[in-house]
């Protein structure tokens, strides 16, 4: 599994960094545009900031044109390229024209029979919107469920994005997605519990732990006793 930041902003990408555990960053034409930047300036920063795949999703609407940008994408980061090329009749094309020299996944996925397009044209990660699927089409998680069965057994795996809360994670991956990306605000609540807070803080209010042991008066003269009969003996 891995958990991607949805963004294309460097400071959220250094936040996702320093968070250690967030494996590589999606971008899509949108998120680009916010970084108010040539995208070729977005793509070498953002792959400097993250040591895993930076996700290009192409914005022509040809073959030739959508082959182009994905090989200019490789060009400016190389290896660390995943191409996000549309659930479309040429994006399919595409996929299965650049899946041997450049790592594809398939974008914009609402249906199951995609999923298996997607796979036998050799794209290594299938594309779910989940909350997107749910506004549209009624049920976002039931896609990745399809998916998955029809998935099962490839070498192609699910990437569930449009994720807006931590239960909508938590089912997307309990559904059979591989990976998830979201935007930093939800990575950040995916990490916090007010629950796992409320605990910690109950712990470090009646104990002690290593930092503490030089400030607990009582606790020193214990241990010194009890060293200082190991000792006689
Ligand atoms: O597809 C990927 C990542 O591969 C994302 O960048 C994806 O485009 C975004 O998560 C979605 O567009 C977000 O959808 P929504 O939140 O606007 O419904």
């Amino acid at each position: 599994m891995a958990i991607y930041l949805d963004s294309a902003i460097a400071s959220e990408a250094e936040i996702a960094r320093r968070m250690g555990w967030v494996k590589g960053i999606t971008t899509n034409p949108t998120l680009l545009a916010k970084s108010q930047q040539p995208p070729e300036t977005t793509l070498i920063q953002l792959a400097s900031l993250t040591p895993g795949p930076v996700f290009y999703q192409v914005t022509a609407m040809d073959y030739e044109g959508m082959i182009a940008e994905g090989q200019a994408a490789y060009e400016i980061i190389g290896n660390q390229t995943i191409l996000k090329i549309p659930a479309t009749p040429v994006g399919f094309e595409v996929v299965a024209s650049l899946s041997w020299e450049i790592t594809c996944s398939v974008t914009a996925i609402y249906h199951p029979i995609q999923a298996a397009i997607a796979s036998e044209a050799g794209a290594k990660i299938a594309i779910a919107y989940v909350n997107r699927a749910t506004r549209l089409l009624g049920d976002g998680i039931a896609l990745v469920r399809d998916m998955a069965a029809i998935l099962k057994g490839t070498d192609t795996e699910i990437l569930a994005a449009s994720i807006k809360s931590p239960e909508e994670a938590a089912l997307a991956l309990q559904a059979g997605a591989d990976h998830l990306t979201l935007p930093l605000a939800m990575l950040q609540a995916i990490a916090t519990h007010d629950l796992s807070e409320k605990t910690v803080a109950e712990f470090n209010q009646n104990g002690i732990g290593l930092k503490t042991l030089e400030l607990a008066p009582d606790i020193n003269t214990d241990m010194d006793l009890d060293m200082d009969m190991d000792m006689d003996i």
